[in-house]
């Protein structure tokens, strides 16, 4: 699938996204090497840190579907530069994707950022640190 294509499936969840609170709304999609797309948006709650950030929402549902392969994350929301992913976010991205993979992260305005998985997040705490 291309990158324009994949980038508009983001746009479409970002549609869903359950925000009363913050009313950030935002998007992902994410392929799977087998060619499926998972769709992620944010849900917020009263209990506000029961928020889930869309990007986890995507991965989660892929995760629970039995797909683990991934070829890249499109991130998605209204911000000035491409939006940025939050560091809870960044830490499971990093755990639950191959480090090559791409994350194109970008706006309405049709700002983009490409970044690799593996320079999400410097220092991300990963399985082989349970490992004492
Ligand atoms: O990359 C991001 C950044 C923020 N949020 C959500 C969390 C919350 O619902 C709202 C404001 O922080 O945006 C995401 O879903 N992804
Ligand atoms: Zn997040």
């Amino acid at each position: 699938m291309e990158e324009k294509k994949l980038m508009q499936e983001a746009f479409k969840a970002r549609k869903f996204a359950y925000v009363p609170y913050s009313k950030f709304q935002v998007g992902a999609a994410l392929l799977s090497k087998d060619g499926q797309v998972f769709h992620g948006c944010n849900i917020e709650n009263a209990s506000y840190s029961m928020t889930n950030c869309a990007e986890r929402t995507a991965l989660f549902k892929a995760y629970s579907d039995g797909v683990t392969q991934f070829e890249s994350l499109v991130v998605v929301a209204d911000t000035d530069g491409p939006v940025s992913p939050c560091g809870a976010c960044r830490q499971v991205i990093s755990e639950l994707c191959d480090a090559e993979m791409e994350v194109i992260l970008t706006n309405l305005k049709g700002d983009v950022k490409r970044i690799q998985v593996k320079d999400l997040l410097p220092g991300a705490f990963s399985p082989k640190d349970l490992n004492k």
